[in-house]
């Protein structure tokens, strides 16, 4: 399976099709399952793996670019690499927006851009600004009329009634559950197409969450945090609608790296890691090389009738 149809430029699916499918998708019953991908590239290897959707993780975008996940990075940033990644697969990519860049109206100029970069949806968290990584103490979150005022502009910015704006609380850690659950049902009548229910500790808070709100919901299953990590069946059997795994690629790829350059540097050779490493031909094959070259060798033997070469 290759992870992109048709022209080798960009994605074979047109950006409305994409999320013409991903609402239904999250309508369907069906646990979407969406890792993260700091890359493009990644991006492709997500879709070849047969996943739902692929997810642009704000965390691991910042550290990508050697930053701490605290509001650093700009929207121009963020949508130039999400809208790279929108790009490389046919699946729908949703994209961490933060807290949308600013105040109510940057949000709604955020959600236009990001739309406009090939993104099928983006998240808005409802904490301060500056953020903090959702899974660490000590953030902050603003009143529920400020998120209302930041989701309403969103909305409403937005061209394409099929673009998921998934609106997040992160109240769980600071208020609690039954105020983050308030917040959620706030936020679905503001218009928000799914809630991300940030650092639930339990699956039965998962279920609580489940029992209270009457929208699709998204769990986050980031390694190392205040969830407990459930797998894809217990989210269904939960009935949640889509599942993100952030940091995971990112992870597992800076665990080999890290491992790999200690290799590299004590044994001055990298010959004991080929065997771990993907290799050149399974590079070649995602990055659609063949279908390049081809591509190119039209150009090449390109004549004009009645002209000689
Ligand atoms: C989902 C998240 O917002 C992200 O940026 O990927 C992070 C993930 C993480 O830091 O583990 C968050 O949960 O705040
Ligand atoms: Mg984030």
């Amino acid at each position: 399976m290759t992870a992109t149809s048709g022209s080798v430029f960009s994605s074979g699916r047109s950006d409305a099709d994409k999320r013409r499918g991903l609402r239904d998708a999250l309508n369907s019953g069906e646990l979407q399952r969406w890792p993260g991908a700091f890359s493009p590239l990644v991006a492709k290897m997500v879709a070849d793996a047969g996943f739902e959707g692929v997810y642009v993780s704000g965390a691991a975008l910042a550290a990508d670019l050697g930053l701490p996940d605290i509001g650093l990075t700009t929207l121009t940033e963020v949508a130039a690499r999400g809208g790279a990644t929108a790009r490389a697969t046919d699946l729908p990519t949703l994209i961490d927006a933060d807290t949308g860049f600013g105040e109510p109206m940057s949000a709604a100029r955020t959600v236009a851009t990001l739309e406009d970069a090939g993104l099928s949806g983006c998240h808005l968290e409802d904490q301060v600004n500056p953020k903090r990584c959702g899974h660490l103490d000590g953030k902050e979150v603003v009143p529920v009329d400020d998120m209302l005022r930041r989701l309403g502009a969103a909305v409403g910015a937005r061209r394409d009634e099929n673009f998921i704006v998934c609106a997040r609380t992160d109240a769980r850690g600071v208020e609690g559950l039954d105020a983050a659950i308030d917040r959620a049902k706030a936020y679905v009548d503001a218009g928000a197409d799914l809630i991300f229910t940030e650092a639930l500790a339990t699956a039965a808070e998962f279920e609580r969450f489940r029992a209270a709100v009457d929208a699709p919901l998204l769990a986050n299953m980031t390694e190392f945090g205040k969830s407990e990590l459930l797998t894809a069946q217990q989210l269904r059997d939960l009935g949640y609608n889509a599942v993100i795994y952030p940091v995971t690629t990112l992870r597992i790829a800076m665990g080999a790296v890290e491992a790999g350059l200690g290799e590299l540097s004590s044994t001055g050779t990298q010959r004991g890691l080929l065997d771990g490493m993907q290799h050149r031909a399974r590079l070649y094959e995602f990055l659609r090389y063949a279908d390049y070259n081809a591509f190119d060798n039209q150009l090449f033997t390109f004549t004009r009738p009645g002209v000689q070469k």
